[in-house]
C-alpha cells in the first residue's frame, strides 16, 4: 500500500537538502515541489513522496533527523489552520488562554508564539477544552447591497408654499417659571375651547389666539426631545421663548438656552417673569443679557421684552402677540401637498393603545391610512388626536398630533417621512437596520481591534519582564497573577470589585430615559466607583431586567414606571433592588446615594483630650527601663482605652496606646482636665518637654461621591 507523506519547508534551500538526501535512500518515492499557500502571506514548499507502507515510519523519522529544519506541516489535504493569536481573538479569549489549553500535550510550548500556527487537531483540543464547539464555516462575501433608505424631497416651489403656526420652545434657567407658563397658556386654551375639558400631555399643544393666529408650544421634559433633535441637526423650533424671573435675572442655565438658540440659529422672545414679585426688576434683567448679546428693542436690538406673571396669567396674551409678530417677520410657511414629512417630539408605550408618538409635522398633510417610517421602524396611520384627545382627520404643517399604528416605538427626534405602500415601509426598515448592523459590526470590530492591541502590548510586556524565565515558570508567575479572576462568573467578578456599580434604566417615555443618560454622561468619578449601565430602555421593570441585575448585581432604576407584584416578590427574593422614581433629580440623587455606598469609608480622628509633657522620668519595671512622661491635661480628657499619639514640634512621632496612666501612685483608667498623671507608651520613645499627648478616636466617616451632575 503506498501512503502520501506531505512535509513543508520554510524555504526552497530546505527543500531541495531535504530531496537530495532522500534520492539517495532505498524506496520508491516520488519527489515533486510545490509552491502553496499554507497562510495568506506565506508560501511553502510542499513535499509530496509516495512510498511503500513498510518504509514509511523509518522513512519519516530518518527524513526527519536528516533534516533537522524542516517542519511537520499536516498529513491532510483539506488543511484549516490559525495562528494562536487568531484562535485567541475567535474564542474571544486572551492569548494565555490558549497556552493553558495546551500544557500537557506533546506540543512544544517553549516554542510556541503568538504568531505560531496551529493546525485543525490543536485547534478542536482547544476548542474542546475550553468548552466552547467547533464549526467550521466559509466566508461569505457580501455583495454591495443598493441604498433603499427614504429621503426628504427636493424643497418646494415658493408657489406652494402656504403660511403655518410658529413652533415655539420655552426654555430658561430652573425655578424661573417656564412650567408655570406652559400651564398658564394651556389653561386659557381649555377655557377657551371646551370648559373643563382635560388636556392630556402630549409632548406638544396648540393655543388658538382671538386674532385667529394659532401657535404650537412644545412641552417636552428636559428639553430632552429639543437636544435629540439638535444632536440629529434637526430643527422644529422656530422660536425660543426665554423666560428669565425678573428677581433672580441671568443665571447659568439661562446662558446655556441663550447658547441653545444661537446654535440653532432659532430668535428669541424674553419673558421676563414673576413681575408680580416686590423685588422685580425687569430692567435689570434686560441690562444683564447685554452681556449675552442678547439686545432688547429699548436698547435698538431686536429682541421684543414682554413683563409677565406665570402664575397670575399677566401678560400672557401680550407675549403670545409677539411671538406672532416675530413669526410673521420670520414669514413660516410650508408646502401642505405630497409626501409628509414631520418630527417625532414624544413617543412611549401605552397599555391600550400600543406604541404612540407625537409628531410635527413639517410638509404635506398627514391622514389615517398613510405609511410612515421613522428610524428603524414604521406605521400605518390607524388613529390621530389632539392634545384634547379628540380624533382628528388631518394634521397640517406645525400641528402637534399624537399618531396610532406604530409597529414598534420611535425616538424622539426620528425623522418622520411618508412613503408610497407597506412594502416600500419594509423596504425602507429593512435597509435601515441593515446599515445600524454594518455600523454597529464596524464599531465592534475597531473596538476589538483596539482591546487586542491593548491586550498584546500587555501580554508583550509581560513577557518582557520574566524573559529570563523559563516556559513553565513563566505561566506559572502569570497564572498566579490572574487566578483569582479566571473561574469567576460575571457576578462573582463584580463582587470581587465592590467599586463597579452595574444600573438598568427603565422609563416611561424615552425622552425621559434619554435625559436621565445625558445627566449620567457627566459622570466623572470612575476612579471612586465604576458606572456601567448594562442596560436601558423603555417600558415596566421586567424579569428580563432583574436577571441582568442579577447577573451583575446591579440596581434597577425606573422612571414613571412600575414593577409588578411578581417582579417585585422576585426582586426580593433574589435581594435585587428596584428604585422606582418620579423626578428625574430624585432619581439621581438616589443614585449618587447608591455610588456613595460603595465608597469605602473613611477615617477620621475625633481628639478626645490634649496634655502636655512637663516632666520626664525613668522608672524601672523588672529589667526594663521605662520612660515616663509627666503630664497635665489641657483640654477633654485622656483615656487609657483610646488611641493616643504623641507631637514634638508639630510632627507626629508616635501613634498606639498607653502602656500605664497613673495620677500620684494609682493606676486610673480616665484623667479629666486639669489634672496631673503619669504615662508610658507601648513603645520606648524618650520624651521631651515641652512633647504633646493627644488622646483621640478613630471614626469611620461614609465618604460621598465626588460626582456632581449639576443639580
Ligand atoms: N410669584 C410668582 N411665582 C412664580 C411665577 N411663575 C412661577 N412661579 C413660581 O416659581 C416656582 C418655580 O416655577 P416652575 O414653573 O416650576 O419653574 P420651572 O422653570 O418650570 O422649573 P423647573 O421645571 O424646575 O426647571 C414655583 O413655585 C412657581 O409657583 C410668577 O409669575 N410669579
Amino acid at each position: 500500500m503506498n501512503r502520501r507523506l506531505i512535509l513543508k519547508f520554510e524555504n526552497l534551500i530546505h527543500f531541495r537538502d531535504a530531496c537530495r538526501q532522500l534520492h539517495t535512500l532505498p524506496c520508491r518515492g516520488v519527489c515533486r515541489a510545490q509552491w502553496k499557500p499554507v497562510q495568506s502571506s506565506v508560501y511553502r514548499w510542499v513535499c509530496n513522496v509516495q512510498l511503500e507502507t513498510t518504509v514509511f515510519l523509518m522513512l519519516f523519522l530518518l527524513f526527519l533527523s536528516l533534516c533537522q529544519l524542516c517542519v511537520p506541516m499536516y498529513v491532510s489535504n483539506s488543511m484549516r489552520q490559525m495562528t494562536v493569536e487568531e484562535l485567541a481573538r475567535a474564542m474571544g479569549k486572551d492569548i494565555d488562554h490558549i497556552y493553558e489549553a495546551l500544557l500537557y500535550t506533546d506540543i512544544d510550548l517553549n516554542s510556541l508564539e503568538p504568531d505560531s500556527i496551529l493546525y485543525e487537531d490543536s485547534i478542536k483540543l482547544i476548542v474542546k477544552k475550553s468548552g466552547m464547539k467547533y464549526k467550521s464555516a466559509k466566508l461569505r462575501e457580501e455583495k454591495e447591497r443598493e441604498n433603499k433608505d427614504a429621503v426628504k424631497r427636493p424643497p418646494a416651489e415658493p408657489a406652494f408654499l402656504t403660511p403655518r403656526p410658529p413652533v415655539v420652545t420655552i426654555m430658561g434657567h430652573v425655578d424661573h417659571g417656564k412650567t408655570t407658563l406652559l400651564d398658564s397658556l394651556r389653561k386659557t386654551q381649555v377655557a377657551a375651547m371646551e370648559a373643563g375639558g382635560i388636556t392630556q400631555h402630549i409632548g406638544a399643544f396648540l393655543v388658538h389666539l382671538p386674532s385667529g393666529e394659532k401657535i404650537t408650544f412644545l412641552d417636552t421634559p428636559g428639553h430632552a426631545a429639543f437636544s435629540a433633535m439638535r444632536a440629529r441637526g434637526t430643527y422644529v423650533t422656530d422660536i425660543i421663548i426665554l423666560v428669565v424671573a425678573a428677581e433672580d435675572g441671568v443665571m447659568q442655565q439661562t446662558v446655556e438656552s441663550i447658547e441653545h438658540a444661537k446654535n440653532a440659529g432659532v430668535p428669541l422672545v424674553l419673558a421676563i417673569n414673576k413681575c408680580d414679585k416686590p423685588e422685580a426688576d425687569p430692567e435689570r434683567v434686560k441690562k444683564e443679557l447685554l452681556a449675552y448679546d442678547v439686545v432688547c428693542e429699548e436698547f435698538g436690538g431686536d429682541v421684543q421684552a414682554v413683563n409677565i406673571s406665570a402664575l397670575k396669567g399677566d401678560n400672557l396674551t401680550v407675549l403670545a402677540e409677539a411671538t406672532v409678530a416675530l413669526a410673521e417677520m420670520l414669514e413660516l410657511k410650508a408646502d401642505y401637498t405630497g409626501l409628509v414629512e414631520g418630527t417625532i417630539i414624544e413617543s412611549r408605550k401605552d397599555k391600550g393603545k400600543g406604541p404612540v408618538t407625537t409628531a410635527i409635522i413639517q410638509r404635506g398633510t398627514l391622514r389615517k391610512g398613510c405609511v410612515l417610517v421613522a428610524g428603524k421602524t414604521w406605521a400605518k396611520v390607524r388613529f390621530m388626536f389632539d392634545e384634547n384627545g379628540k380624533a382628528v382627520d388631518a394634521a397640517s404643517p406645525s400641528i402637534p398630533v399624537e399618531i396610532m399604528g406604530w409597529k414598534e416605538v420611535p425616538s424622539a427626534g426620528d425623522e418622520i417621512l411618508e412613503v408610497e405602500s407597506e412594502q416600500r415601509a419594509h423596504e425602507v426598515v429593512a435597509w435601515r437596520t441593515y446599515v445600524e448592523q454594518q455600523e454597529k459590526m464596524k464599531k465592534d470590530g475597531e473596538v476589538i481591534e483596539a482591546k487586542q492591541k491593548e491586550h498584546r502590548m500587555e501580554y508583550e510586556k509581560k513577557q518582557q519582564n520574566l524573559a529570563h524565565l523559563t516556559w513553565r515558570q513563566r505561566k506559572a508567575a502569570l497564572y498566579k497573577a490572574s487566578k483569582h479572576l479566571m473561574f469567576l462568573k460575571p457576578k462573582e467578578r463584580v463582587e470581587t470589585d465592590k467599586n463597579v456599580l452595574s444600573i438598568i434604566i427603565k422609563g416611561d417615555v424615552d425622552g425621559s430615559v434619554e435625559a436621565i443618560l445625558n445627566v449620567l454622561d457627566s459622570y466623572d468619578a470612575d476612579d471612586e466607583c465604576k458606572l456601567d449601565v448594562i442596560h436601558f430602555g423603555m417600558g415596566d421593570i421586567s424579569e428580563t431586567d432583574l436577571s441582568l441585575a442579577e447577573t451583575f448585581n446591579g440596581v434597577v432604576y425606573g422612571f414613571s414606571v412600575k414593577a409588578n407584584e411578581t417582579v417585585k416578590k422576585m426582586a426580593a427574593k433574589k435581594g435585587i433592588k428596584i428604585k422606582l422614581h418620579n423626578i428625574i433629580y430624585k432619581l439621581i440623587e438616589d443614585l449618587k446615594d447608591e455610588l456613595s455606598s460603595r465608597l469605602p469609608p473613611s477615617v477620621v480622628e475625633n481628639t478626645i483630650g490634649e496634655a502636655s509633657v512637663l516632666d520626664i522620668f525613668s522608672v524601672t519595671v523588672g529589667k526594663n527601663k521605662v520612660s515616663v512622661a509627666g503630664c497635665r491635661v489641657q483640654k477633654g480628657q485622656l483615656d487609657k482605652k483610646m488611641k493616643f499619639k504623641l507631637i514634638r514640634k508639630g510632627n507626629v512621632i508616635w501613634k498606639g496606646s498607653l502602656s500605664s496612666l497613673k495620677h500620684h501612685k494609682d493606676d486610673v483608667q480616665v484623667i479629666k482636665t486639669g489634672m496631673d498623671c503619669g504615662l508610658s507608651l507601648d513603645k520606648h520613645i524618650e520624651f521631651n518637654i515641652g512633647d504633646e499627648i493627644i488622646c483621640y478616636e478613630e471614626k469611620e466617616i461614609q465618604q460621598t461621591t465626588s460626582w456632581n451632575p449639576g443639580f
